[in-house]
């Protein structure tokens, strides 16, 4: 196949002859008239060619074309290094060659557009869209339409595209309606729109498969479909963690290609009810108060969570609570190894042949049922009681802009398993030296009162004689959301439900007698602290106190590729030219 598609010619960019050759795999042009070590050679992998047009071709920002018939244009994936974060920006790279004839023009368009299909066949064709038009600055719809439809377009990717008009829509559209034909779902939103699609294609997935998705002992069937995220919202958290920048156009670009990087996936549940699905933070204490201060002031803006967080600061609370883990395999990998999961990450992939061992292809993978948990379930229970500034479960670093490691810098994307952060009661000075340890290199977990685990299931619940207490404060806050409690609790909406919540949770705490810890300073942090905070699970109030997670290996996949290491691309283009065709490198 290879010798094939191999092609060799003279083309010529503006007035300068190169020598180019298409092995299959590269797409390669050296300089023909230099001395051989002035000789410089582009290699672009033909995974990463975008499109290939004939004439002479401009996508963004403007389409233009100039219908020439020895022209043609090859549009490719160009990285450049973001000095705001650690992760790669993918720009359109863009080379126009020009041909001594026109039988020699489509000879180069033909087997370039035939080298594609032999060797990207995971390109998606045809896309579900959904735009969010009030996520973030409220500009999905025109992000959208510059940036990422004519990339689709240039890629020969049609997409049907819907301009959500109400929160859930996205999640009750994967849930409800026909499917067929699509290769994968994109969001154009935030991480609430994100959490949106995880929730219908996980639950469409599970309804196709006749599984039960509010039992926490049923192992869940992974998703076939793909999803995409186009960043434009407020925090992204979900996009920067698996890209490693929040920007439209790579994630664009990750979509066309058919990357595709799968995603742990954690499950979060209430006695027999499935509560929500997770895939960054499911956070008790600290992290819960600041969400529930938050909601009372969302017309600040995103100021609103610096506000929350000096407010639940200087509030100082921690809080009782027992928290059960099941220890995930130690030999595998530590939260404390000081590694990143980066892109190609070996633990990831040593986890996909040990999660789904008797699978060889994509295809299968999502056909096979598997039984990783009822082994796990063998291993033994830890339990610790005492009192938490926070507990917090995360299934990936959760890095974002602010702090750049993240919450567990050495956690990983696909592995199977999450870390489970506690944060045992301190003075606030310690405290603070924790949090402000998140936003530099200094290491969160060295000091005395913070212990990570790497886990795969968690139980939390209330030292005895809490539980009444607890459960009048989940019978207000179902009502707040609507009812009695289903089995399938809605929390998913941001707007009125998730406001209601909040503030039946500052009821809850200005009603409430248990007073555990003395607070300091005045004003703003003299209201009597309350016994119980919430959960904050991936940006949502949980009404429920009492919970049960299970982390579901490689559940979903993003079209993305995780995080790929600037540094070391950099030092991949300082090879020797004999080198570089093993080096993914553009100049
Ligand atoms: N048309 C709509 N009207 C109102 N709410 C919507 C609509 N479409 C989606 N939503 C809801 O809006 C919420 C927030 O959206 P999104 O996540 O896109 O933006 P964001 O909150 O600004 O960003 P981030 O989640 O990254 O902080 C989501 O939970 C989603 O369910």
């Amino acid at each position: 196949m290879e010798t094939d598609l191999r092609l060799e010619s003279s083309l010529w960019i503006g007035n300068k002859r190169y020598r180019a050759v298409l092995t299959g795999w590269h797409l390669k042009w050296t300089e023909a008239d230099k001395k051989n070590g002035d000789k410089k050679t582009v290699s672009v992998p033909v995974a990463e060619v975008v499109g290939v047009e004939n004439g002479r071709v401009e996508i963004l920002p403007q389409k233009s074309v100039e219908d020439t018939d020895k022209d043609f244009t090859v549009f490719y994936i160009k990285r450049s290094r973001s000095r705001s974060t650690y992760g790669l920006l993918w720009n359109l790279g863009r080379t126009q060659f020009s041909c001594p004839s026109r039988v020699l023009r489509d000879q180069w368009t033909n087997h370039l557009r035939t080298a594609l299909k032999t060797h990207s066949p995971l390109r998606p064709h045809r896309l579900l869209v959904f735009i969010n038009p009030f996520g973030g600055k409220k500009k999905g719809r025109e992000i959208y339409h510059s940036l990422v439809a004519p990339l689709f377009e240039l890629a020969g990717i049609s997409s049907h595209v819907i301009v959500t008009e109400r929160a859930n829509q996205a999640r009750d559209h994967l849930l409800k309606k026909d499917l067929t034909g699509f290769d994968g779902v994109v969001c154009v939103g935030g991480d609430g729109m994100f959490s949106e699609v995880l929730h219908g294609l996980i639950g469409r997935t599970q309804q196709e498969a006749g599984l039960c998705e509010t039992d926490p002992a049923v192992t869940l069937q992974p998703c076939p479909l793909h999803i995409g995220i186009i960043p434009a919202g407020s925090t992204d958290c979900v996009c920067y963690a698996t890209v490693g920048v929040i920007d439209p156009v790579s994630s664009a670009l990750h979509i066309i290609i058919g990357d595709s990087q799968p995603l742990d996936v954690c499950s979060v549940h209430h006695a027999s009810t499935l509560v929500r699905y997770s895939v960054s933070l499911v956070g008790y204490g600290f992290y819960g108060d600041v969400l529930a201060e938050s909601e009372k002031h969302r017309w600040m803006g995103p100021l609103r969570y610096d506000y929350s967080g000096t407010v639940v600061y200087l509030s100082n609370r921690s809080y009782a609570g027992i928290v059960q883990y099941l220890p995930a395999d130690p030999l595998l990998s530590s939260p404390k190894d000081k590694t990143r999961c980066l892109s190609g990450c070996n633990v990831c992939s040593r986890s996909t042949e040990r999660l789904f061992p008797h699978t060889s292809d994509s295809g299968s993978l999502y056909s096979s049922h598997f039984s990783q948990y009822s082994n796990d379930s063998e291993g033994e229970w830890v339990s610790v009681e005492g009192r938490f500034r926070c507990v917090s479960i995360t299934c990936m670093s959760s890095s974002c802009a602010r702090s750049p490691l993240g919450l567990s810098p050495s956690a990983h994307l696909a592995d199977g398993t999450g870390d489970l952060i506690l944060v045992w009661d301190t003075h606030p000075l310690s405290f603070l030296k924790f949090l402000y340890r998140h936003t530099s290199t200094q290491d969160q977990f060295d000091l005395p009162f913070v212990e990570v685990h790497r886990v795969k299931a968690v139980r939390f619940s209330l030292p005895d004689g809490r539980e009444e207490e607890v459960h009048e404060g989940i019978g207000e806050l179902n009502r707040a959301i609507g009812g009695e409690e289903r089995e399938y609790v809605d929390t998913v909406s941001r707007n009125g439900s998730q406001q209601q919540l909040a503030q039946s949770v500052v009821e809850r705490e200005t009603m409430n007698e248990h007073k555990t810890v003395a607070p300091i300073l005045c004003g703003l942090c003299c209201k009597k602290t309350p016994a119980v905070s919430v959960w904050n699970c991936d940006g949502e109030i949980l009404p429920f106190t009492e919970i049960f997670c299970r982390i579901h290996g490689q559940l979903v996949r993003l079209y993305a590729r995780g995080i790929e290491d600037g540094a070391a691309m950099q030092n991949c283009s300082q090879e020797s030219d004999k080198n570089k065709s093993r080096c993914i490198t553009y100049k």
